[in-house]
């Protein structure tokens, strides 16, 4: 794999990680996972600048907004936090600082609560609106939701400023959580995964009454706004404490990085007796001026770390092995176990990923061994515990056969898995495909889930993608359960989904390593579904951050009739196989050249700009280096262009001179 393609794939992997985890409240691997990756895309990005992407997940929160609740556009933006594992990294962190600001600094370490983060607005005292993070920039409008939450005043008291926003967590208590678990158990009821995730969830709750059945609580940490009358995060907390807020009491000025690290030592042993869970340590420098003097990242405060805690282990017995076939066919042996209490909730199964990893851990049935959690809903097996091994522990043997069609399994040079390759008669694959498709990045079908699309294969009204599209209303009526308003939404949004644009509909579909950020590129390189079909290899591997794997994986896609005749079905169902009108480039005159806009420009926005840039077949990138063909220099324009100027290659335009470029 090139550095090009080992970089996308990160990013296409960890975008959906924050998908499952922000928009479905649903993680499928542990935090500490999640950010040893992002680390290493970090890194690679850092070693690679001229992959920049402005839409990485490094340099982007990773919620999103919904389409439940009113999308507000905060006034000031929510930041993410940088986080460190180790005591190194945040003694590292301390130099940093100490060497920009030059003098002695003090800092206030607060708990990091595990929950959602959610912004609050107060004027003249009232409560006005409560919005999540969402992508940082915008968030949904939750305040009926939050209004439910007791410790949230309506009114204030004391001295407070006008209009400020106060910025904390939303919480499940993990008894609150223990009592919704143990009803859902006794209705038989799937059980939530996580305090954390079951908080967010609540709050996109669209009934209020049942939020306030949550007994969610909130704890305050942070105020925004203009002109405030406080000099320090110390400062603030007291403030915002004798307005009315609850401020936890456990926060704590240090006058030192040692301060800091004993604070962190208590809490890693004392949050086991907290009511409520926390993930961490927030380290922040408590003076204004010097947070003014350090700024932000893209994504995250230079003067705040969280010291994230390792997670817990448990011990318990491995029973059995469970094997499971996912949408491309994928086997992942999933580990049976005796049910072990784990970081407050009870765990039963945990993944094993692949043949190596079972190998590498040599685990057997019967084996006693060590499982991790770190807010994932499957946690994983990371030792056996060789002492107490059992003499007649039976090895595993990895299955040979799919154990729901019982094709014979094949595993591909260099890869990990094993794989069914009856794609067309094996259940779980056939399914999948078609949840896929209708799922929010691709078709959003919202109103047909999983257990509709079993029913209608069950009842063999659908075992493609394209039956879809000759669903009736009738056929659907005398399904099981089938509601006559359920029956016309499901109509509903299958006519809606032609309205989904080609890009989303490429996805959709399904072409193996083609996710959301490739289909974007094909579709803007190729325009329609048959310009794609005929392309070549080469033609393919031309296209930005496309290599042969992708490329050689959307041949084979197309080579097959039965995907041929499939996409002829689309087609005459009405679904967007081109790009619309206005999405279509207006000319190829800076194909290949790569532009930066600095300073204030006058002639348009900076938006404006890039787009034209992108319309006429060019490249916007985001920082000076040898690969900038043109920087375009608006008034005041500073370093960036003291830069250009001194590597000598870059040509600097006025926004006349740009203009003049794509006038023809
Ligand atoms: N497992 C997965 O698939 C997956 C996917 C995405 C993200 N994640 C996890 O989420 C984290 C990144 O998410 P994030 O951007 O929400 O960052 P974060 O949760 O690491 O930190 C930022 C957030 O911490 C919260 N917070 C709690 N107490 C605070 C306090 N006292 N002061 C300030 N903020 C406080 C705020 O809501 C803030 O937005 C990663 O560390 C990662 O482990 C996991
Ligand atoms: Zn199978």
């Amino acid at each position: 794999m090139s550095i090009q393609e080992k970089i996308n794939s990160l990013r296409e992997e960890l975008n959906q990680h924050n998908y499952n985890y922000y928009t479905l409240d649903n993680p499928t691997i542990s935090d500490f996972d999640f950010d040893q990756k992002l680390k290493e895309l970090q890194e690679l990005e850092t070693a690679h600048p001229e992959f920049f992407d402005a839409n990485s997940p490094t340099q982007r929160v990773g919620g999103a907004v919904t389409k439940n609740f009113p999308t507000i556009v905060h006034e000031f933006r929510m930041y993410s936090l940088d986080n460190s594992y180790s005591i190194e990294d945040l003694q590292d962190w301390e130099k940093r600082i100490e060497k920009t600001l030059e003098e002695k600094v003090e800092f206030v370490c607060e708990l990091k609560y595990d929950g959602a983060s959610i912004s609050i607005l107060y004027e003249n005292g009232q409560m006005k609106q409560a919005v999540t993070r969402g992508d940082g920039f915008q968030g949904d409008e939750v305040t009926q939701n939050i209004k439910t939450i007791r410790t949230v005043p309506l009114k204030l008291k004391g001295n407070y400023p006008e209009k400020f926003y106060i910025r904390g967590e939303i919480i499940l208590p993990l008894k609150e959580f223990n009592r919704i678990n143990a009803e859902r158990e006794k209705e038989g009821l799937e059980l939530y995964a996580n305090p954390r995730n079951t908080a967010s969830g609540s709050l996109k709750q669209q009934d209020s009454a049942e939020v306030a059945k949550r007994n969610l609580d909130c704890y305050l940490y942070t105020i925004v706004g203009n002109n405030l009358p406080f000099e320090s995060q110390w400062e603030m907390l007291q403030s915002a404490q004798n307005y009315g807020f609850k401020i936890p009491s456990t926060a704590k000025l240090c006058s030192n990085l040692d301060e800091v690290l004993a604070f962190i030592e208590f809490w890693d042993k004392e949050r086991k007796l907290l009511p409520f869970e926390i993930d961490g340590i927030v380290v922040k420098v408590n003076s204004f001026a010097q947070q003014n003097e350090l700024g932000f990242t893209a994504k995250s405060p230079r003067w705040s770390m969280a010291y994230k805690f390792k997670s817990e282990k448990a011990e318990t017995e491995l029973l059995s092995i469970t094997y499971q076939v996912g949408r491309t066919g994928a086997i992942t042996p999933v580990a049976n176990l005796k049910p072990v209490s784990l970081a407050g909730t009870v765990v039963k199964r945990a993944s094993l990923h692949n043949e190596d990893i079972i190998e590498k851990l040599d685990v057997r049935i019967g084996d006693m061994v060590y499982v991790e959690k770190g807010g994932e809903i499957i946690p994983k097996i990371v030792e056996v515990n060789l002492d107490v091994r059992q003499p007649d522990a039976q090895k595993i043997e990895f299955i040979k056969n799919c154990p729901e069609c019982g094709t014979a399994l094949i595993r591909n040079e260099g890869e990990a898995h094993h794989f069914c390759p009856n794609e067309d008669g094996c259940k779980p694959q056939i399914i999948g495909r078609m949840e896929h498709f209708v799922s929010r990045k691709a078709m959003d079908m919202a109103s047909i889930g999983g257990e509709t699309i079993v029913l209608l294969y069950d009842n063999g009204l659908a075992k493609d993608v394209a039956d879809f599209y000759d669903l009736k209303k009738e056929d659907l009526l005398p399904l099981d359960r089938m509601a006559e308003k359920s029956a016309q939404n499901i109509i509903d949004a299958i006519e809606e989904s032609k309205k989904i644009p080609f890009e989303k509909v490429l996805y959709a579909i399904g072409i193996r390593h083609v996710g959301e950020t490739v289909a974007k590129k094909l579709a803007k390189k190729f325009h329609s579904i048959e310009n794609l079909q005929n392309a070549s290899l080469e033609e393919l591997e031309n296209v930005e951050d496309i290599g042969t794997k992708i490329a050689e994986s959307i041949q084979e896609f197309f080579s097959k009739e039965k995907n041929q005749i499939l996409i002829e079905r689309l087609k005459k169902a009405g679904i967007q196989l081109e790009i619309g009108e206005e999405e279509k480039p207006l000319s190829d005159l800076l194909e290949g050249k790569t532009f930066l806009f600095t300073g204030t420009l006058t002639q348009f926005t900076r938006e404006e700009a890039q787009k034209l840039v992108e319309q006429n077949g060019g490249k916007n990138i985001s920082a000076v280096s040898k690969n900038l063909n043109y920087l375009i220099a608006g008034e005041k324009a500073g370093s960036k262009l003291k830069k250009a100027e001194s590597i000598g290659t870059v040509e600097i335009l006025t926004e006349d001179e740009f203009l003049k470029m794509i006038q023809n």
